[in-house]
């Protein structure tokens, strides 16, 4: 460093710098000495706050050199136009937060929040940010960059939306502190007037800082009589100037400017603390999050157990019975073959269809049941002819000459109620046949099916509740964690509270612990309390007694990828409504394809190749072989199963880096 370098406290030169093929600076030069205020004026849109962002190391220049006199990121104190703090925490929170990532004692904060009150009329300290108007909530932006009493203060317009009278005492201030406590102030301003006030001002316009002077030399210069008809003219005289515009020495120097702001530091457990600690304050404030991250998952598994995958009830069978009139039925259990046994086959199927929970409504004919099935209500019409019982006992004894047969019909647009009915009629028929031949003392056999259906393993496993339980907990715990990390990191993005944070020397691994470690808070909770609901509660079987824990480890790590993948989201996206739709969009997706609703086996092998390896299908499938077959740790299939789950962890955070190392915006928007 030169010596001429080290008269100033910052220092650009030789700047350039281009958004795509927008040129923002052309060549340059800055110089603010210490212990003084800086005007930098220009027109919307000619650099300003890319000057400043360039200065801080927040964004890269393409060629140049910055010198920041700073040696620790605590000696700046930077105020963005945007607000760029947590809406719902409160003025006192805001200030206990950003005064501990300072390692400021509470009653340091206490004392500076008293000064700081009485410089800047700060608002009620126990109200939220996202209730101020726009000039408190500017005046305690102000006060947070001032907080931790900075020796260069970078402010990037402070006074816009302030009133003239609170505008002159500020500027009262700003000038007693670079005079007294020798502060080097550099602030961008509309207000050119205002700038009158500042020992030196910079004219920036056209990629380049044309003035530099105290603002009366420049007024002198250009025989002005104010600082506004000054700035005219070099508007003026640049426009003229505008063909020689040099950036011939954009390709002799190489970017370089102190970054203070380093992305992969070691971890400070004292911020860690202070980000967990307002991250809890945010959760436990948003209703919405809260509902997510806490009951949603726990109302999930309530829903699973009670309402998905069992069977259809209340359902309604429309009835024709020609044989007999079963209202005053009752059978007294003699051989059907007696001929003073009164037991008749229809009746007895229709007892039995209304003992399995089944609605019979009798209607005059088949054209008025296939009426009131065209609605929803009933989807079968049973028609049992006139001498139904008598054929029956005849087809027992000579099969040959069997004429009457009971019919169904079905509307197969309700193809589920219509599958549950079939079973359940021909489940009723079986049971028919087995009590006559138990009351004719037959051999049972003699009539059967001649086939038997035995359930040798999953002899728990009723209901597709039993099978599918598994993977709705798992998918719960990957999206609810999912949506959680998404919507936390986007508000830090999006709101720009990460990079105030990046500028009190937060860091990206810190930012990212202190949300692993509440997250994994919520994943607990929502692993634990689903868990307990699915399997202690509700009884879904569970094969083995170590299994509860095995699953709960399962829904640990799907919460991790979950975590993990909201995290990417986050980074890919620049809006918060994105993020919200990549998760929910892969959620659904998973859902349909990783085997829980329906089997993998039906899918297209192209479609198969692909879904055989999704996070939630390798989870599900852990969970089916814990529960329903009872494997343990040592099963070949439990180990891989369980190894894919870490690789697909390590690939996430694999991505996450890559991510944060090769594109621009991942943690910060640059706006
Ligand atoms: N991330 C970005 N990508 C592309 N263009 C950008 C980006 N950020 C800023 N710009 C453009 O660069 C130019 C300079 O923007 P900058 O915000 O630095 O101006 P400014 O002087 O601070 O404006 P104002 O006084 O209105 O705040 C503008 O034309 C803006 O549209």
């Amino acid at each position: 460093m030169t010596e001429k370098e080290i008269l100033y406290d910052v220092q650009v030169v030789n700047a350039y710098k281009s958004y795509g093929k927008t040129a923002v600076f052309n060549g340059l030069n800055m110089n603010v000495t210490p212990g003084s205020i800086y005007g930098l004026l220009g027109p919307s849109g000619c650099g300003k706050s890319t000057l400043i962002r360039c200065i801080l190391g927040i964004m890269k220049l393409d060629s140049g050199t910055v010198h920041l006199k700073a040696k620790r990121l605590k000696s700046i104190g930077f105020m963005s136009q945007d607000l760029c703090l947590e809406q719902i925490l409160t003025v006192d929170e805001t200030f206990e937060f950003y005064g501990s990532l300072y390692k400021m004692s509470k009653k340091q904060i206490e004392n500076r929040k008293h000064e700081l009150h009485a410089f800047l009329q700060l608002p009620i300290t126990g109200c939220l940010i996202q209730y101020l108007s726009g000039g408190e909530s500017k005046r305690v932006s102000l006060a947070i960059t001032l907080l931790h009493d900075p020796e260069i203060i970078i402010l990037d317009e402070p006074t816009v939306g302030i009133d003239s009278v609170l505008r002159y005492e500020i500027w009262s201030q700003f000038i007693r502190m670079a005079k007294n406590d020798k502060k080097t102030i550099i602030i961008t301003t509309h207000y050119i007037e205002e700038a009158n006030q500042a020992d030196c001002i910079g004219f920036m316009r056209n990629g380049v800082i044309s003035e530099e002077g105290s603002p009366r030399d420049i007024i002198s210069k250009f025989n002005s009589d104010s600082l506004e008809n000054a700035f005219l003219s070099v508007c003026y005289n640049q426009e003229k100037q505008q063909a020689v515009i040099n950036t011939d020495g954009m390709m002799d120097s190489t970017a370089r400017s102190k970054n203070l702001m380093q992305i992969g530091k070691k971890i400070n457990r004292h911020r860690v603390k202070a980000l967990m600690r307002k991250n809890i304050r945010v959760l436990l404030r948003d209703n919405w999050l809260l509902f997510f991250a806490f009951f949603l998952p726990i109302l999930q598994a309530y829903i699973v157990s009670v309402g998905f995958g069992n069977n259809i009830r209340n359902l309604k069978i429309a009835y024709k019975n020609d044989e007999i009139s079963c209202q005053n039925y009752s059978s007294v259990g003699s051989c059907i073959y007696d001929k003073n046994s009164n037991q008749t086959m229809s009746c007895d199927v229709m007892r039995n269809l209304e003992s399995h929970g089944f609605a019979l409504v009798q209607v005059k004919d088949q054209k008025a049941a296939e009426k009131i099935m065209k609605d929803k209500t009933i989807v079968a019409f049973i028609y049992f002819p006139n001498n139904y019982t008598n054929d029956l006992v005849q087809f027992i004894d000579d099969f040959e000459n069997y004429q009457a047969q009971a019919y169904v019909y079905l509307n197969n647009n309700y193809f589920l109620e219509s599958n549950q009915i079939q079973t359940a009629i021909i489940n009723s028929m079986n049971e028919l046949k087995e009590n006559i031949s138990n009351g004719c003392s037959m051999n049972p056999k003699a009539i059967s099916t001649p086939i038997n259906f035995i359930t040798l393993l999953g002899k728990d496993v009723k209901i597709n509740t039993h099978y599918m339980v598994g993977f709705f907990l798992v998918m719960g715990s990957f999206y609810y964690s999912s949506i959680f990390s998404v919507i936390m990191m986007l508000s830090e993005k999006m709101d720009g509270v990460f990079s105030r944070s990046m500028l009190a020397g937060v860091t990206v691994i810190e930012l990212l612990t202190s949300m692993f470690c509440l997250a994994n808070i919520l994943i607990l909770i929502q692993s634990i309390v689903p868990l307990i609901i699915t399997y202690m509660v509700f009884s879904n079987p569970i094969q083995i007694t170590s299994g509860l824990f095995m699953c709960a480890i399962t829904m640990i790590i799907a919460g991790w990828q979950g975590f993990f993948f909201g995290l990417i989201a986050a980074g890919i996206t620049p809006t918060k409504s994105g993020g919200v739709h990549i998760m929910n969009g892969l959620a659904i997706a998973q859902m349909l394809v990783s085997g829980g609703i329906w089997p993998l086996e039906a899918q297209a092998p192209c479609l198969k190749a692909v879904t055989q390896f999704l996070p939630m299908t390798v989870a599900g499938k852990m969970m089916t072989s814990v529960t329903l077959r009872g494997w343990e740790w040592n099963h070949p299939l439990v180990l891989t199963y369980f190894s894919t789950l870490c690789v697909h962890v390590v690939l996430m955070v694999l991505a996450l880096i890559f991510l944060g190392r090769f594109k621009k915006d991942t943690w910060i928007l640059n706006k």
